[in-house]
Parts: structure tokens; sequence; C-alpha cells
């Protein structure tokens, strides 16, 4: 397959209910739940923002019932789509592909986690480019989660994201995409995962949401260059 370009569901959750691992440990580096949204949602612009940078990737659906996130994907050019079913995570994102699906009957859909704010458009077209139209998936920094899964052209995204999914997904035929694109399975779960994508290179909003934290200046964007404050 020559060149594939994907469409994208990204998934989030309400910022009330969302990141509750990284709000309990022990110094997030922004304080109370208000400062936890805001990072919650720099790190969903962020993520988006990429995605939509990438020259594999046509379009981006966002499926949250937050009016606020729903709001900042609009605003980078996604879709927001505010009315999932019941049934959590994987039904909201069987979902997003069934619209996505009803404008295009041969698109190749993903799924995208929301929480990669250190994401290189150019890596994820890696990704995209490497899975050639197959089904496959990138696991996350630890290998036991998924951060990107995309569907065979034409074919049902079949999602099963929660605990053990890099698992899951190889029991249903995913292939493993594993190759220089750091970026793609670098998620924020834990402050130990956050200074991972620092030290990737936070995107701009992210990275100005921390920099703001500690009351420093930032001058760094997801175009590259050294970020000018201490690690979280
Ligand atoms: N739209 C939607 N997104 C969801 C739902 N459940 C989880 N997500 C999103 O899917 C991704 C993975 O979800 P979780 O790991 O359960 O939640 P999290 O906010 O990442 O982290 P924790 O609260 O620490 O578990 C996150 O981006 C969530 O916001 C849901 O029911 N609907
Ligand atoms: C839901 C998943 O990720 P996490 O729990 O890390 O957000 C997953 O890896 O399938």
């Amino acid at each position: 397959m020559s060149s594939v370009h994907v469409d994208l569901v990204i998934p989030v959750k309400s910022l009330a209910r969302a990141k509750s691992r990284l709000l309990g440990a022990a110094d997030s580096g922004v304080g109370d739940a208000g400062a936890h949204a805001t990072l919650v949602l720099a790190m969903v612009t962020d993520t988006v923002r990429a995605a939509l940078h990438a020259d594999t990737v046509r379009r981006v659906v966002v499926v949250t019932p937050d009016p606020l996130v729903a709001l900042a994907a609009e605003r980078e050019g996604a879709r927001a789509l505010c009315d999932e079913p019941a049934g959590g995570l994987n039904a909201a994102l069987r979902y997003g592909a069934s619209v996505l699906r009803a404008d295009d009957p041969g698109a190749v859909i993903g799924a995208l986690q929301a929480d990669l704010p250190a994401l290189r458009p150019t890596e994820l077209s890696a990704a995209i480019a490497a899975a050639a139209g197959r089904r496959a998936f990138c696991p996350d920094r630890q290998g036991g989660g998924t951060t990107l899964l995309l569907g065979a052209r034409g074919g049902t995204l079949r999602p099963h994201f929660g605990p053990g999914s890099a698992a899951a997904h190889l029991a249903t035929g995913a292939l493993l995409l594993a190759g220089p694109w750091p970026t793609v399975g670098s998620d924020v779960d834990s402050e130990d995962d956050l200074r991972d994508a620092y030290r990737l290179g936070l995107g701009e909003h992210t990275a100005g949401v921390l920099a703001r934290a500690r009351g420093l200046a930032p001058v760094h964007g997801w175009r590259g260059g050294a970020p000018a404050y201490d690690a979280p």
C-alpha cells in the first residue's frame, strides 16, 4: 500500500475523572485538582495538535463527555463527539469509529491515546506507515498497554483497551509495531511517565502549564528545542 491515511479516534473522559493515578502521585508538580485538569487538558491539546500535523492522519474525532475537552479539540481542528453511549472506553472508541466509518466505508481507522504530550507528528506518521494498512498497535513505554491501535483498511477497530491491552491486541491478531517512534509510546499516567515525556520534549501547551506551575516562562514548543525550566 503506497501511502496510508488514517482517521483517528481519541477518547477522553471528563477532566474531573481523568488521570487519577497522576493526580494521586506524590508530586505531579501542578498542585490542586483545578491545576491538574489544566495539565490534562494541555496534554490532550498537544496530542490532538500533533496527530493533526501528521501527514498520514486525515481526520481526528475526539470522543468525550467534557465540553472543555470538546472545545479544545475543535479549536485544534478535530471533530468532537459528546454523545457517546454508556459502556466505557472501548464502547466510546467503537462509537467514534462507527461515525468515521459512516463517512467513509473504506477508511483506515485507528485509536490514539490522549495523553501523549511529547508526540511528534513525524513519529506518528512513521508508525502508521509501518502498519501498511494492516491491523497493528504500538505498545506503551512499559510494554503492557497500547497507545495506538490501527484497524486494517475497511476493517473494524476491535479495541481491547484497558489493563493488559497489548496482550489482548496481540491475541486478536494485531501486529506489534516496534520502531524509532518513542513519542508514540510515551503516554503519561504517572510522575515517572511525565519525566520521560519531558526528556523527549513536551508539546507547547503541556510545557507551558508545567512551566507556569513553577513560575517560569516557557520557551519550549513541540517544534523542538530544549525546555527552559527544571524537569518535573
Ligand atoms: N470518551 C471516553 N474516554 C474514556 C473513557 N474511559 C477512559 N477514557 C479515556 O481513555 C484513556 C485511558 O483511560 P484510563 O486509563 O482509564 O484513564 P486515565 O484518565 O488515562 O488515567 P487514570 O484515571 O489514572 O486511570 C484516557 O484518555 C481516558 O480519558 C470513557 O468512558 N469515555
Ligand atoms: C487504557 C490503556 O492505557 P492506560 O491505562 O495507561 O491509560 C491501555 O493501555 O489500554
